[in-house]
Formats: structure tokens, sequence, C-alpha cells
């Protein structure tokens, strides 16, 4: 598939997603969904691949929603169109995604950094939830993912006064989870990815999985659900190796088995 608004990339057993509308500061509209979940659907079904990377550009990660694409909709357009339910599809991508933050993380932008499994961030990331000096509110699960990352208080000041954090504050507010100068941020991101992406794939799915199923239900009902796919993994073939790898002093020859 040929894109326009993504760049597309490998890099050893790493997927690559680049945004692409530097004019737009990488605005999100229905044409980079359309291409992001068609890039991130392929990668995860394409065995060679471990993990994924989604990065920005050097000033804008994306700097929110198109807000052209969305200024002369109605409430029955967004209503019948649920407008911004696709983005839901890109949190179903079973491999881990890393999102690399560099420069603006607004709105949309940050809401899709906050969909990734976890952000590294460069020291230039700004983080906001500024729809509401748009005359409206988070609409791609800002309202309800920045909360769970940096709590009531913080995220009713991020969506209620629009500002915007920068790196430090999201790292020692949990947002991020690591921030590194600008210009080391892409090796970073690919060095978590690579390391990932050696390990064996069923359990670093199934790891992703249930941290997770954290957010969705209950403290108990997560703990059973952890045990029960931490027996399973006993059923792996990469179970043995890792433990015998360990044992006998050499590094695990994973098989994805
Ligand atoms: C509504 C919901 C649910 C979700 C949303 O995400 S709404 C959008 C939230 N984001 C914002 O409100 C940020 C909007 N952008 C800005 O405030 C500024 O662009 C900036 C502070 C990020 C950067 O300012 P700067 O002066 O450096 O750059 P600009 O000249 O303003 O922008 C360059 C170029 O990009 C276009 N742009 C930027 N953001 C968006 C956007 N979210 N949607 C569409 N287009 C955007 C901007 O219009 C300009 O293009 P033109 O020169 O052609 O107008």
């Amino acid at each position: 598939m040929a894109y326009e608004t993504i760049i597309v990339e490998t890099h050893g057993k790493v997927g690559i997603i680049t945004l692409n509308r530097p004019k737009a500061l990488n605005a999100l509209n229905s044409e980079v969904l359309k291409e992001l979940l068609a890039a991130s659907q392929a990668f995860d079904a394409d065995p060679e691949i471990g993990a994924i990377v989604l990065t920005g550009s050097e000033k804008a990660f994306a700097a929110g929603a198109d807000i052209k694409e969305m200024q002369s909709k109605t409430y029955v357009d967004m209503y019948l169109e649920d407008f911004f339910s696709g983005w839901e599809a890109f949190t179903r991508v079973r491999k881990p995604v890393i999102g690399a933050v560099a420069g603006y993380a607004l709105g949309g932008g940050c809401e899709l950094a906050m969909m990734c499994d976890f952000i590294i961030a460069a020291d230039t990331a700004k983080f906001g939830q500024p729809e509401i000096t748009l005359g409206v509110m988070p609409g791609m699960g800002g309202s309800q993912r920045l909360t769970r990352f940096v709590g009531k208080s913080k995220a009713m000041d991020m969506c209620l006064t629009g500002r915007m954090m920068d790196a430090a504050e999201a790292e020692r507010s949990g947002l991020v989870s690591r921030v590194v100068p600008a210009g080391e941020l892409l090796d970073e991101a690919l060095k978590a990815a690579a390391k990932i992406a050696s390990l064996s794939l069923p359990a670093v799915i199934m790891t992703k999985e249930a941290v997770n199923r954290s957010y969705e239900t209950t403290l108990s009902e997560g703990l059973r659900f952890e045990r029960r796919v931490f027996h399973s993994m006993f059923a792996l073939e990469d179970q043995k190796e890792g433990m015998a790898a360990f044992s006998e002093k050499r590094a695990p020859n994973f098989k994805n088995r």
C-alpha cells in the first residue's frame, strides 16, 4: 500500500510508523487514521516484526485532531459517523507499540500517544488537552486515559485550562516512562523496541494483555487473570527455553512458540 500521511519502515524486527503531515503539524484526519490502522495491522500480522514504534517530527508528534476537518460538522454528522470511534482499533494492535514523542502532542496527539503501550519523550515534548479552548472537550480518550495516567487533579487542570505539560512534568506525573535528549529519541525508542522484539512474542503479547487488563477490571479479577495467563505460559516452548538458558548461563533462543 502506498501511504501519503505516514512513512512506514522497518529496522530489524521493529516496525516504524512516522506521522507525516508536516504542513499541518501532523494533525490527525481520517486519512491518517486509515493509513495508521493499515500499517499497524500489517505489522501486527507480520511474523518478522516484534514491536512497533510510532513517532512524529521534531516539532510535533501531532498537534491534535484536524480542526479544519471537524469545524463544519454538525451534531448529527458526528453522531452518525461515531466520529473518533475508529481510533479505538489502534488500541487493539496486539504487539507492543512505543510512542516516541518530540514537540507538540496536543489534543488527539496526546490521546494517540496515550493509546501506545508506553511513551518515551524527548526533552522537547509538550503534552496537552487544549480542546476546551476550542469550545469542546477531549474526544479520543483524553478525559479517561489522562486521568488514569496522571490522576484526577492534574487531568482536570489540563482538560479545564488547556495548559501544556513539559516532558519533565510528564515524567514526574507518570504520563511517560522516560525522557531523553531530542537527538536520541528515535535511537532510544528503537533500542527499547528491539529489546522487546528479541523476546518471546507470545510472552510479550500475553504480558501486554495482562497489564492492559488492570485498567478494565477489579484488582481481584485482574490478579486471577494474571495468574491464569502466567500458568498458561508453561505451555510455551519459550518458557522451557528461557528458564533452561538461565540455568545453563547462555542466551535464550526464543522460537515464538
Ligand atoms: C477536538 C478534539 C476532540 C480533539 C483535538 O485534538 S482538537 C485540536 C487540539 N489541538 C490544538 O488545539 C492545537 C492547535 N495548534 C496550535 O495551537 C498551534 O498550531 C501550535 C501551538 C501547536 C503550534 O503553533 P505554531 O505557530 O508553531 O504553528 P501554526 O502556524 O499554528 O501551525 C502550522 C500549521 O499547522 C496547522 N495546524 C496546527 N494544528 C492543527 C490542528 N490541530 N488541526 C489542523 N491544522 C493544524 C495550522 O493551521 C498551520 O497551518 P496553516 O498555516 O495552513 O493554517
